[in-house]
């Protein structure tokens, strides 16, 4: 029987821009077509916050310049980004897999994802999006009833609440395909967050964590393992410090030990270990690897890569 992933592919899979992101997918397929081509049923996710950005400030400009064109809500803006990374992702994907004699249907799944009304996530907006301002692009952000923040060094960036995922909606459509063999895009950043409201789901203004989704759809695939593809070949603990220390491979409790110490950062890494923790202790024996893009093949022989089992 064949080994279920689930990736969760990070900004640098992506890139921030359209030519960006024509380059960075060819990149991203290799390492995919590599996990196919070992045998592995896979299901993908990804990033969207710079996509997201930038389409939302198209969308809600053309809005206000042109009478025939109306604004439109972050989770519509959520909606197109999905279209827009899958379609690249995906027929890049188709690509490489077929330049390596593999017939395999690839497919984005436009998924939503449940999010509480009540999530405290709401009135604490954390989630960064799109490019980084200057203090009068700023200010006209925040006058247009935006949340902005200073981050320093940087300039200032928008921010949106980040609810938690509770439920993947079209959690059916992924099963049947990744069961059928396919490869499968779903939950792109993070799902279109949405409110349940009796039977109409009412599209929220959010941005939901991709990897904590992740972690849901891993569980709710009954994947074998997590994959999460960053920018560093292993996770650290005392970053930065004298006593930095690279994780290989380690239990849940010490994961959760050094999450609790406060060694990840709480917008970076540390949803990815919440995540990978998460989906463990959900689905006894499965296990979790966070590694960047370049190292994922030595990762599955073992041989670098942070493990959580
Ligand atoms: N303890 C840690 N060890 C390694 N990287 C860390 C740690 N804490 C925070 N980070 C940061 O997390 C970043 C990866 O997270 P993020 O930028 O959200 O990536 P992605 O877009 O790939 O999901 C790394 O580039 C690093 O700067
Ligand atoms: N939705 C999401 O988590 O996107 P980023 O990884 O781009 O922040």
């Amino acid at each position: 029987m064949k080994k279920k992933v689930v990736v969760a592919l990070g900004h640098r899979a992506l890139g921030a821009t359209l030519p960006e992101q024509m380059t960075a997918v060819k990149k991203t397929a290799v390492s995919i077509a590599d996990l196919v081509e070992e045998g592995y049923q896979v299901v993908i996710t990804h990033s969207n916050a710079p996509q997201l950005g930038m389409i939302h400030t198209a969308m809600n400009e053309f809005g206000k310049t042109h009478e025939d064109y109306t604004p439109a809500p972050m989770s519509v803006c959520s909606a197109m980004t999905q279209g827009y990374i899958g379609y690249d992702l995906q027929n890049a994907i188709r690509e490489e897999l077929l330049n390596r004699g593999i017939f395999r249907t690839v497919s984005t799944v436009l998924t939503q994802v449940t999010v509480d009304p009540y999530d405290e996530a709401f009135y604490t907006p954390t989630k960064v999006l799109g490019r980084i301002m200057n203090a009068e692009d700023a200010a006209a952000e925040r006058k247009k009833g935006n949340y902005v923040v200073e981050v320093p060094g940087q300039g200032y960036r928008r921010v949106v609440a980040s609810p938690n995922p509770v439920d993947i909606v079209e959690i059916d459509a992924i099963r049947t395909l990744v069961n059928a063999d396919q490869v499968v895009i779903a939950c792109g950043g993070g799902g279109i967050p949405v409110l349940q409201q009796n039977n109409h789901l009412k599209g929220a203004s959010a941005v939901i964590e991709k990897d904590l989704t992740a972690g849901k759809l891993a569980e709710q695939i009954d994947a074998d393992e997590l994959i999460i593809l960053t920018s560093v070949e292993k996770v650290c603990i005392n970053l930065a410090a004298d006593n930095e220390e690279k994780l290989g491979q380690i239990s849940v409790e010490e994961a959760k030990k050094y999450m609790d110490e406060g060694h990840f950062g709480a917008y970076n890494m540390l949803p990815k270990f919440q995540a990978s923790v998460a989906f463990i202790e959900n689905r006894e024996g499965r296990s979790a690897l966070i590694t960047s893009f370049d190292k994922l093949k030595e990762s599955l022989k073992g041989r670098t890569g942070t493990v959580i089992k």
